[in-house]
């Protein structure tokens, strides 16, 4: 028996087949996505049916399940029609409106008791706010609100209008108006931002049915892309997992639901009935992206500069707020670079100081878990990034934990295919597949590469422009 899962995430669609019983790889297919974080539905809807093509079809599994990048905003009117291209979790543009509705419920303590979370321009409903102020006309005619898996599951059903719209916990946990802790909507805190209540997707538990494919194989309910790396790679108590994608995610799966009043921590839901305690920054993999193409190099070169530099290197610290920065909530924040001098300004201390840069500003993440009560016995390595060997070597200096990074995978789409095996297959968990060997890095802390970027991250300056 077979069964599909997706993930449709920030630069692209991939589609797993797998065996429903021992998930052993069948087949695969991936679409890349359109660059900015604003896209318009229909380009994840090409990239998917792209992908699902080059992985020879979905008429022969017999259950699917979407994942996808969390907290984006896609407005539908009443005939099914998306409204205005998507505001991704990267866009920045909420977050005077995120300010404004902290404010307006008195403070981070009301939200994080709320909902588990405290508004930062990533969550579904400051863009909401930022809707209804900015384009009140196209506010207007949104008679719905999902998210990105959502939309793609209800898609992949037949579209059969808005009363069909299905979500799972995971994401919902992600909007601002679903509480992780209650397992209910805060449609009051929905109507306050947005001024009306819109159609919202129906929750579904682990395993509940959210449509058919045109063959009638059920689609489970889906995952936001995090909650879906858990159940991909097999996390288990006492493990924290590192996602390096376009976004930096720091989270482990825990039996109690995180309320951080900082906003650091958000207090997201899992894929399994339990909960997702999570920390994300803006800038992960692109700072990789961005320092290579600087230096005219490959990923490879780029791995291989870094280890040719001392750890440290030499006192060169790069805060990575490339894309302003959401953990800490700096949205207008820049880049920098600091303690250039003759000896610093090489090939190989830059690569070296973007690795550890991307990595500390994850290693602030991790200590914030561990202040929501995560033990950090191991850290699984995933995510685009994980394939640099600085990256896999660097970690577990910064970390101060070892690394365990597990065999070169579609973890997301492979989360989203096990669930689909669970729907398929009933019971009270999920298969157990086997998940190949891992590789662990061992290294030892130097406490010194986090001491220097501590004393460097607070020196940005705000973008002008
Ligand atoms: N060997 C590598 N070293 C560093 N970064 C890499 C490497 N291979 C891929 N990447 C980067 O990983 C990112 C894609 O990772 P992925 O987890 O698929 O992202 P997302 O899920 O956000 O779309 C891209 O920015 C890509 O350039
Ligand atoms: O906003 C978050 C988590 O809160 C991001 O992790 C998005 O879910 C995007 O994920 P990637 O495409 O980077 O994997």
């Amino acid at each position: 028996m077979l069964v599909a899962g997706v993930d449709s995430s920030t630069q692209s669609c991939k589609v797993v087949v797998r065996d429903a019983a021992s998930g052993e790889l069948v087949r695969e297919g991936r679409a890349a996505h359109p660059d900015g974080t604003e896209v318009h539905p229909h380009a994840w809807w090409d990239a998917l049916t792209e992908a699902i093509a080059q992985a020879g079809g979905l008429d022969d599994v017999a259950a699917a399940s979407v994942a996808g990048q969390q907290h984006g905003m896609v407005c539908l009117d009443e005939r099914g029609e998306v409204v205005r291209p998507a505001l991704l979790w990267n866009d920045t543009r909420s977050a005077g409106a995120a300010a404004e509705l902290t404010a307006e419920l008195g403070g981070g303590q009301a939200w994080a008791d709320a909902v588990g979370l405290v508004p930062v321009a990533s969550f579904t409903i400051t863009k909401l706010r930022w809707l209804a102020s900015a384009e009140p006309a196209n506010a207007e005619r949104t008679a719905a609100v999902c998210l990105p898996h959502d939309w793609l599951t209800w898609k992949l059903a037949g579209a059969g209008g808005l009363a069909a719209l299905r979500t799972d916990r995971s994401d919902a946990s992600g909007t601002g108006y679903w509480s992780a802790a209650t397992g209910e909507y805060r449609l009051d805190l929905l109507r306050h931002a947005f001024g009306r209540e819109p159609v919202v997707p129906e929750v579904l538990g682990p395993t509940g049915t959210a449509g058919n494919l045109a063959s009638g194989a059920p689609l489970g309910p889906g995952a936001g892309d995090n909650a879906a790396a858990a159940l991909g790679a097999g996390a288990l108590p006492g493990d924290v997992l590192v996602s390096i994608g376009t976004s930096g995610t720091a989270f482990s799966v825990a039996e109690t639901p995180a309320a951080d009043p900082s906003g650091t921590v958000a207090g997201f839901a899992d894929t399994t009935g339990r909960f997702l305690p999570l920390v994300a920054t803006l800038n992960a993999a692109r700072v990789l992206d961005a320092v290579a193409a600087l230096l005219r190099v490959d990923h490879t070169e780029l791995s291989r500069l870094a280890l040719s530099a001392p750890a440290g290197a030499d006192g060169l610290v790069l805060v990575p707020y490339l894309e302003g920065e959401r953990t800490p909530n700096r949205p207008l924040s820049t880049g920098a670079v600091h303690g250039l001098t003759l000896a610093t300004s090489t090939p190989a201390h830059l690569a070296r100081a973007a690795v550890e840069g991307m990595l500390c500003a994850l290693a602030d993440g991790l200590d914030a878990l561990v202040g929501q009560g995560a033990v950090v016995n191991r850290v699984i390595l995933v995510g685009g990034g994980a394939r640099s060997e600085a990256v896999r070597r660097i970690a577990p200096e910064v970390f101060g934990a070892p690394v365990v990074v597990p065999p070169p995978g579609e973890y997301v789409a492979d989360g989203a295919a096990r669930q689909a095996a669970w729907v398929a297959l009933g019971g009270a968990s999920p298969p157990t597949w086997s998940g190949g060997d891992v590789q662990s890095f061992d290294g030892k802390a130097v406490p010194r590469i986090r001491e220097q970027y501590a004393a460097a991250r607070e020196h940005t300056i705000d973008r002008t422009a």
